[in-house]
């Protein structure tokens, strides 16, 4: 008799589900951060998910042009939705999330405007922020350039100060200052905040922000003196390349002296220069901004992947039948959980430490309006690491999430493929991850050289200050190994840097011992966060229990990682490194029955998710089959080009034979 593997599998969901130790609901309030968010997150995925324009699952077989009219109609349709419904801000990002597709507004909400409340005065804001919210205009943010990304202070556009006419002049005087990789600019944006080198008075004040306008408002066309462009395809099929990343020249285009961002400095009608009282760093600020969205992000990214890849293998069964019995679940074999519950602990990881980024990234800011200046360089810090160590492990892990999901992984349906092709680009866009935590790395030498002056680290480098007791100390608390850890990695580095007859030259001889150094810098902040984050009270049956659980093995997972670190710095004994991989797996076991549910508590629709394996019903099997006729080379039974190159083929065998 047939049996009706596709029923069974639905049941096995079902199944795994009944079997939680947890309230469900609960945790998805500890997820969300509040009821509210559970709800307005509920209601603005199922808004997306209902609406046919925002259907996603053909994305990966539109052609480039016809995907890049696709994010141009789905942005529209989401603006249109926003303003009837007369959406906050809130539900409107939301609205933006589930969506799912990366396009022009990103950049104009997440960079555009914000460079503009950032940088410019009082007077600037009131005149081009209306419009902006408005989408009366569209912007981007052009700060990269062919010749350099990561070196900010290298970019070559100038924009030289006329006090003839009162106007500066924005020029791209060489190939390699033609600004290159910038969202939105390629084919949508009307304006830029355009990053140029100011020259005044005969003398260059280095890197500002400037408004400038590239395209008509009444046809779109580039105005005089301006060539862009879209700089070509990317990684993957669908993915990226909704976004019109783009291509832009200046020859000698002026704009009025008012459209330079003059909160930081200002130029004045007789061309002079006048610095503010405000660090230049704030000229970062934009930047400073979106890695902490990253960070949010990350989590976003990791916990969709770990979602298709614990449901598929709670499906999946190889080995194991005897006797006609059942087979194995791949989620029971013991490395399929070794590789698969680390990344569900670093999704809920990665959640917190991005909740407490964003507190740290407001509360920074409500300092910078009162001139207080003092906590720059930690949320310098903590963004740039965090942004780092957060990306770099959710695009691994989207990786590995494929080979759990075995050979159905690969297929686009799985959209393991398309969320990886999407993500990868955050390792290196708002800061390549090896410059950013080398910031961090400089950071970190600067403090370890000031605690011999007796000045008291403050705020995530507080820890160092205890570095008597954490040099010399054998650690027994969890968290203690990681501050000696990453305090001995930083005081070794400075020690070999000491030694140098330059420090310059010692920071550069160092450089992958300093990253090393900053990445254990920043696991210990996540594995803080998450602990300050389980001793909170948190409602719900059993939530409290799951979050402890998992958070051990985030900390347990990083500490076996990077046990080389662990011993060689002498913070753990080998016998200590064994005992913690013997609890890793025991811990294992005891997420092993709420796996499903703790990833049920993500609340995604299967259209967020776009994924066959990952469905919420567990109709895996009928689902990939269906999906499969979908395929475009299926629309026919005998193939375009059989007549050309196959049926010749075949005759000429035929012949052959016959010979
Ligand atoms: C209601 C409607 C709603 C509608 C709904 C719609 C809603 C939609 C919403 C959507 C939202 C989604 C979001 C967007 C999506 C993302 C997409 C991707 C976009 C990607 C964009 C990009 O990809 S955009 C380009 C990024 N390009 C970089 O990322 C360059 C890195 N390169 C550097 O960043 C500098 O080049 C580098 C290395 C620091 C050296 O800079 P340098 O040479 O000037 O300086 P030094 O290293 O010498 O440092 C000198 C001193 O500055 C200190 N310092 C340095 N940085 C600092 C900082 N930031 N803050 C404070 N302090 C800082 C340092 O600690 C030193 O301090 P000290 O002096 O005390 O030691
Ligand atoms: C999808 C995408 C979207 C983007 N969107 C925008 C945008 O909207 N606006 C915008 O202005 N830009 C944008 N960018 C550009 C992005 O910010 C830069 O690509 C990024 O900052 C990295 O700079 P780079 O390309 O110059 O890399 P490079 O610095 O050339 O990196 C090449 C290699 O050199 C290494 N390296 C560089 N410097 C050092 C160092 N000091 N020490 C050790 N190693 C080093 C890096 O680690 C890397 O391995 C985008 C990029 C991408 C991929």
């Amino acid at each position: 008799m047939a049996v009706d593997h596709a029923a069974a599998e639905v049941d096995h969901l079902a199944a795994e589900r009944a079997a939680a130790r947890f309230d469900v609901e609960a945790m998805k309030i500890a997820w969300a951060g509040s009821r509210h968010a559970v709800d307005v997150a509920d209601r603005m995925a199922r808004l997306v998910a209902s609406d046919p324009v925002f259907r996603k699952d053909n994305r990966t077989m539109l052609s480039r042009k016809d995907l890049f009219k696709d994010t141009l109609r789905k942005a529209a349709h989401a603006w249109k939705r926003i303003v009837e419904l007369r959406l906050t801000e809130e539900e409107a990002s939301l609205l933006r999330q589930y969506v799912d597709q990366p396009g022009y507004v990103d950049l104009h909400w997440g960079m555009f405007v914000p460079a503009i409340k950032g940088q410019g005065t009082e007077e600037q804001q009131k005149k081009w922020l209306p419009l902006a919210y408005k989408f009366q205009i569209i912007g981007c943010y052009a700060q990269t350039e062919l010749g350099h990304g990561s070196n900010v202070q290298g970019l070559e556009t100038t924009a030289t100060f006329d006090p003839m006419t009162d106007e500066f002049v924005i020029h791209s005087p060489t190939l390699t200052s033609s600004k290159w990789w910038p969202g939105g600019l390629g084919k949508a944006s009307t304006h830029a905040v355009v990053y140029a080198r100011l020259i005044t008075e005969g003398k260059d004040y280095g890197i500002h922000g400037f408004i400038v306008q590239l395209r008509s408002l009444e046809d779109h066309s580039p105005l005089p003196g301006v060539t862009l462009g879209d700089i070509g395809g990317k990684f993957g099929s669908g993915a990226y390349n909704s976004m019109d990343n783009g291509v832009l020249r200046f020859d000698h285009v002026r704009i009025p002296r008012d459209q330079m961002l003059m909160r930081l400095s200002q130029v004045t009608r007789e061309g002079k220069y006048v610095q503010s009282d405000v660090p230049k760093q704030l000229l970062y600020g934009t930047m400073v901004y979106v890695r902490q969205s990253i960070v949010a992000d990350a989590s976003k990214a990791l916990s969709r992947a770990v979602c298709i890849a614990v449901r598929y293998s709670a499906i999946r069964k190889q080995f194991g039948s005897q006797d006609g019995g059942p087979e194995t679940q791949v989620l029971n074999y013991r490395t399929q959980q070794s590789r698969l519950f680390p990344l569900l602990a670093s999704a809920y990881a990665f959640r917190f430490v991005g909740d407490w980024l964003n507190w740290l990234y407001t509360d920074v800011t409500q300092k910078l309006e009162v001139k207080d200046y003092s906590t720059l360089q930690e949320a310098h810090a903590c963004t740039a690491g965090l942004k780092a160590v957060t990306t770099s492990a959710t695009a691994d892990a989207i990786e590995e999430c494929r080979k759990l999901c075995g050979g159905h992984g690969y297929l686009n349906s799985s959209g393991l493929p398309e969320l990886f092709a999407v993500y990868v680009p955050a390792c290196t866009y708002e800061g390549d991850n090896v410059v950013l935590l080398l910031q961090v790395a400089r950071i970190l030498m600067k403090t370890v050289s000031q605690l011999t002056s007796g000045k008291q680290p403050v705020g995530t480098m507080a820890y160092m200050g205890k570095v008597q007791h954490l040099m010399q100390s054998k650690c027994a608390v969890k968290t203690e190994a990681f501050e000696a850890r990453a305090l001995r990695m930083a005081v070794n580095c400075a020690q070999n840097i000491g030694q140098a007859s330059n420090q310059e030259e010692g920071f550069y001889e160092r450089s992958p011992d300093l990253l090393e150094a900053a990445v254990a810098h920043i696991q210990l902040i996540i594995v803080t966060k998450f602990i300050e984050k389980v001793h909170q009270d948190i409602p719900g049956h059993g939530v409290k229990e799951q979050l402890q659980n998992l958070c051990n093995v985030y900390a347990l997972y990083t500490l076996h990682k990077h046990l080389g670190d662990f011993l060689a710095t002498g913070s753990l004994t080998p016998k200590q490194g064994a005992l913690a991989n013997e609890q890793l797996g025991k811990l294992y076991a005891q997420v092993r029955p709420n796996a499903v549910a703790l990833v049920d508590a993500f609340n995604y629709t299967d259209h967020y998710l776009g994924s066959v394996l990952g469905r919420y019903d567990g109709n895996v099997y009928p689902a990939l089959y269906e999906e499969a006729w979908k395929d475009p080379l299926n629309e026919t039974v005998v193939p375009e080009g059989y007549h050309e190159y196959l049926r010749p083929l075949l005759k000429q065998q035929l012949k052959l034979s016959r010979l």
